[in-house]
């Protein structure tokens, strides 16, 4: 059986925290607002871009406000691979899973053209067979739905794969779909989060998690 890794992008692929940051510090500032601290941007990161926008404009006593979302969204998409790189291993983890037949997939809650725009630049779109992104389909993680029907558009089916997030949201899709899930240790996400999921320390420790799992 041909096996899948699907994985969550922001702080499981690539480090992009530094690039949501200068974008919702832009966004700040345009409201002559003060900008955030890294860890406060991380804590906001994991369940798509109107919560961040949500959770940033809450941390200044301000309601959630639609133009706010549509200026941070077309800022951040036209800056998301500024500073943002994939984490240290995770091209060469990329390599040898592919070497080892895995097809790969990602489900991430970033909106889909700004994932697709990353992917792109950082050169690491071919290697994947589908994208689901946050507003891809009706529903987006943790609900399994979101899992499910990225699965779908790569051609396979839960019983093939393998999750692999640093968010509670990446962990709650997976179980939900029935598919074994490791914890990016090395993600934004405090450990808790893995739920009982085993957790990898570095990327180099997945093929070896992965291939104990799968199926
Ligand atoms: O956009 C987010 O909030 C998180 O994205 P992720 O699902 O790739 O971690
Ligand atoms: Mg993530």
């Amino acid at each position: 059986m041909t096996r899948i890794a699907v994985f969550d992008l922001d702080g499981t692929l690539v480090d992009s925290a530094a690039d949501i940051h200068a974008a919702l510090d832009r966004l700040m500032v345009s409201r002559g607002l003060p900008g955030f601290a890294r860890p406060e941007v991380v804590g906001m990161i994991g369940d798509g871009v109107r919560m961040l926008v949500t959770r940033a404009l809450a941390a200044r006593e301000l309601p959630f406000d639609e133009r706010a979302l549509a200026s941070f969204m077309a800022d951040y998409e036209a800056e998301a691979a500024v500073l943002t790189r994939p984490f240290a291993g995770i091209p060469a983890v990329l390599d040898s899973l592919a070497a080892d037949g895995w097809r790969m997939a990602v489900c991430t809650n970033k909106p889909e053209a700004a994932a697709r725009r990353l992917l792109d630049a950082l050169g690491l779109s071919p290697r994947f067979a589908a994208l689901g992104g946050g507003d891809s389909f009706p529903v987006r993680k943790p609900d399994p739905g979101h899992l499910r029907a990225t699965l779908a558009a790569a051609g396979a089916a839960p019983e093939q794969a393998v999750m692999i997030g640093d968010h509670h949201n990446d962990v709650r899709a997976a179980a939900g779909c029935g598919v074994p899930c490791i914890f990016a240790g090395w993600g934004y996400g405090p450990v808790h989060m893995a739920e009982g999921a085993p957790v990898a320390a570095a990327p180099c420790d997945l093929p070896a998690l992965m291939a104990a799992l799968a199926r």
